[in-house]
């Protein structure tokens, strides 16, 4: 038996591209297969968290609009009628399973401080405690622009870092991560990548499915920042039959991203907040080189030359160097106020300490 069939908790992302037809209809047959194929999974004992794109693909199956129309007001009201034809659906092929599936939309916002954040979290786990399968996505009809995740490959990580997950698997239309344009014959997909070092930025076109958001672009900034909090991520293609249980239990091609060194609950909540970070703290290159040395440093206020934007006590912040460069995020200790009273003094409390700083450098 696969090594990968001990996970207990699975947190799975599927694209908008893998669970609509040619025609924009929602491809019954493709999400009766992963429904089943989650089943499995259930009747073995493991937890699942789904994680759905689709809403704003089954709208436009529904409803004809204006080329005219306003973009973000087209996504409100395709995603508003699209969710609730998809969220039906995936109800009824559950309970031809005997499972219960629930709905959860979130927001960024719902994840902007560590209240909200342990609220979502409480939310899940009540879920899980009692079977559930929670399907998640982002509520589109209230998340406009600058509010948004960059897109559910995104909030999939966030969903498996906060639920402390064993795996995450994102099923695209592609079989992994090439190491060249998928379309060129001469490309192979990459079968294993060391999330911690590698730079597969030139691997990587803007090229994104007919449906999807983000592209690959956003799956590998997430894979490999989920990777580095301890949570292995495998990408495949979820347009081939068993996707799901060929991973878990036998052999198929894929991307896999090895996990490094796990992560405390309260840092893989830091490492996901430069979304909803909202100080901004300037740092001399003496207290940037400490903190990125290794060597547990905490940040004290002599190494801090300003603060760009305003905290709160308990605030994520983004710390930046001379250059504005980011260098990493932490938890104030105090608020920005307190914080101004002693820039660059000596013998001062630390603003962050070196248990809540996550490098991004
Ligand atoms: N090196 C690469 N390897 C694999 N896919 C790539 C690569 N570069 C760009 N892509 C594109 O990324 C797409 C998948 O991302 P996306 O469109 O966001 O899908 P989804 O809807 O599943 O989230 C692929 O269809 C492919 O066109
Ligand atoms: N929340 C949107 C999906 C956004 C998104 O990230 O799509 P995709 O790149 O296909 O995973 C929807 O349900 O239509």
């Amino acid at each position: 038996m696969s090594t990968t069939s001990l996970y207990k908790k699975i947190v799975i992302k599927v694209g908008s591209n893998v669970l609509t037809q040619a025609d924009g209809l929602p491809n019954i047959e493709r999400i009766s297969q992963l429904v089943e194929q989650l089943a499995a999974l259930r009747q073995d004992g493991k937890e699942v968290i789904l994680v759905s794109s689709g809403a704003v693909a089954a709208g436009r199956s529904l409803i004809q609009i204006s080329e005219k129309q306003n973009t973000i007001a087209a996504r409100q009201l395709l995603a508003s009628i699209g969710q609730i034809k998809l969220i039906n659906l995936y109800q009824q092929l559950f309970e031809k399973h005997g499972l219960l599936c629930s709905q959860v939309l979130v927001t960024k916002e719902d994840f902007r401080d560590r209240m909200h954040y342990l609220n979502i979290r409480n939310c899940m786990e009540i879920l899980l405690q009692h079977g559930v399968v929670p399907v998640i996505n982002e509520n589109d009809v209230v998340s406009v622009t600058e509010l948004m995740f960059t897109d559910n490959d995104e909030l999939a990580g966030l969903i498996a870092s906060m639920l402390n997950a064993d795996a995450l698997i994102i099923l695209s239309n592609v079989d992994g991560i090439y190491n060249g344009d998928p379309k060129l014959p001469s490309s192979r997909v990459i079968p294993e990548i060391d999330g911690l070092e590698a730079d597969l930025g030139g691997f990587i076109t803007a090229g994104k499915s007919g449906l999807g958001r983000g592209g690959m672009v956003t799956k590998l900034h997430t894979a490999q920042s989920v990777a580095k909090l301890g949570i292995p991520v495998m990408i495949a293609n979820g347009m081939r039959e068993h996707i799901i249980t060929d991973l878990l239990y036998g052999t198929v091609v894929h991307t896999r991203f090895k996990p490094g060194k796990v992560k405390s609950g309260k840092k893989k909540w830091i490492a996901h907040g430069e979304g909803t970070a909202k100080g901004i703290v300037q740092l001399n290159a003496g207290a940037k080189e400490a903190l990125l040395s290794g060597k547990a440093s905490s940040l004290l206020p002599v190494g801090i030359t300003s603060i760009q934007a305003d905290f709160k006590k308990g605030d994520i912040i983004k710390l930046i160097d001379e250059q504005e460069q980011l260098i990493g995020l932490g938890v104030a200790e105090y608020g920005a106020e307190q914080a101004r009273n002693c820039i660059g003094e000596q013998k001062q409390r630390p603003l962050v300490h070196y248990n809540y700083f996550h490098p991004l450098l």
